[in-house]
């Protein structure tokens, strides 16, 4: 259990409890087919513990193929808490995180990641369950020239690595406001962007408050690593959005997020994982850390008293394959980063078994779809006369 009462993972507790002789049946059922450990470098994992973060690495393989070979990546996912409390200048709190991040990112190099993707808005609290507009839309920074986006371009360029960065951007033009994830490629270029495409209107993720459905559709970013993609957070709970990246390409799906233990923890380990199944693809599932409190007390529309702070955002960053694997997650209470090699190959070797994209019917969908979304819609219903 942490200091506030929080225990560090479900996988820690099967590990504990269930009996020696039970245990990799269990973990074969919840999990899927075992995957391996992978052996991380000395010298990263005693920065990690200098530190004060988990680092955890693990590999899922692809049987060996005659015509083509293996496409072997490094992926990174990284969850942290913010540094500094919520009411210390804004820059202060900014420069705080990226200091953090920049630390976590070093380490990643150091295990060879190749793309690495960071925490919905990683540069700031998760302020929108207060509904004030002031300070936290001065968070929000140009996706192609904002400061946040210059510091990820060194790491990337330094490090040789693609870095997803989701931040809150303000568009010049206009000022909108935007959730946004601006990938950066190895070189150092900003590849493009793309923006979060449901927002929440549940419980204290007051999103709507500040900005807009994205209106960049689901674009696939092609890095000389692999065709990734940016499904942010409340996109995981729309299959059709996973589905739409999936259709444009995408062998990888990040899934940058911020999500509390008292909606939404029951679903985290399956939405994403059944993404990777259902999609043929790897998906990356990330979540922030702590408990973020403010100084204003607000309430949750909900009857209850007004209260200073979010709830415990728990972590549990994983990534699942397309055969239905999943990596354990990283702790529910700590920083962490999590390192995953993966043979791209596997997305099409999972294919040809299950063929779920070959199998799918989607003219009739479309057609079906197109016409439910009409005004005069009747749905198709037998009843008994
Ligand atoms: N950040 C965000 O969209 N959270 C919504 C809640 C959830 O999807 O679990």
């Amino acid at each position: 259990m942490s200091a506030g009462g929080e225990f560090e993972s479900l996988e820690e507790i099967l590990e504990r409890h269930v009996p020696e002789a039970q245990l990799s049946e269990v973990k074969r059922i919840l999990f899927g087919k075992e995957i391996t450990k992978l052996l991380l470098p000395e010298e990263a994992i005693e920065t990690a513990k200098e530190c004060n973060f988990e680092l955890k690495g693990y590999g899922f393989e692809a049987a060996p193929e005659q015509l083509r070979l293996p496409r072997k990546i490094r992926v990174g996912l990284i969850q942290n808490h913010i540094v500094l409390p919520t009411y210390a200048p804004i820059l202060d709190q900014i420069n705080a995180i990226h200091q953090r991040v920049g630390q976590m990112v070093e380490v990643a190099a150091m295990c060879d990641v190749n793309i690495i993707c960071l925490q919905e808005t990683w540069t700031m609290p998760f302020a929108f369950c207060t509904r004030e507009k002031a300070p936290w839309t001065e968070f929000a920074e140009s996706a192609e020239e904002g400061n946040t986006t210059r510091f990820c371009q060194e790491l990337a360029k330094k490090y040789n690595m693609v870095i997803v960065s989701p931040i809150l951007e303000r568009e010049k033009l206009h000022n909108t406001i935007w959730n946004t994830a601006v990938v950066i490629s190895n070189s150092g270029n900003v590849l493009g962007k793309t923006r979060k495409n449901h927002i929440p209107r549940i419980g204290d993720f007051n999103e709507s408050t500040y900005y807009m459905e994205g209106d960049t559709g689901h674009t696939v970013f092609q890095t000389v690593f692999g065709k990734i993609a940016v499904n942010i957070c409340y996109g995981r709970h729309h299959p059709l959005n996973w589905f739409m990246y999936s259709i444009n390409g995408a062998e990888i799906i990040f899934n940058p997020s911020a999500t509390v233990g008292a909606l939404s923890e029951p679903m985290w380990p399956i939405e994403a994982r059944n993404a990777a199944i259902a999609n043929h693809c790897f998906t990356c599932a990330i979540n922030r850390v702590g408990t973020e409190t403010f100084k204003n007390e607000f309430t949750s529309g909900d009857g209850k008293k007004a209260r200073n702070d979010f709830g415990h955002f728990y972590g549990s960053s994983y990534v699942a394959a397309p055969d239905g694997s999943r990596t354990p997650g990283l702790s529910r209470t700590r920083d962490g980063l999590l390192v995953v090699e993966m043979d791209l190959n596997l997305n099409r070797q999972i294919s040809d078994i299950w063929s779920f994209k070959m199998t799918g019917r989607y003219a009739e969908y479309a057609e079906e779809l197109s016409k439910a979304v009409q005004r005069d819609f009747k749905p198709n219903i037998v009843k008994e006369e």
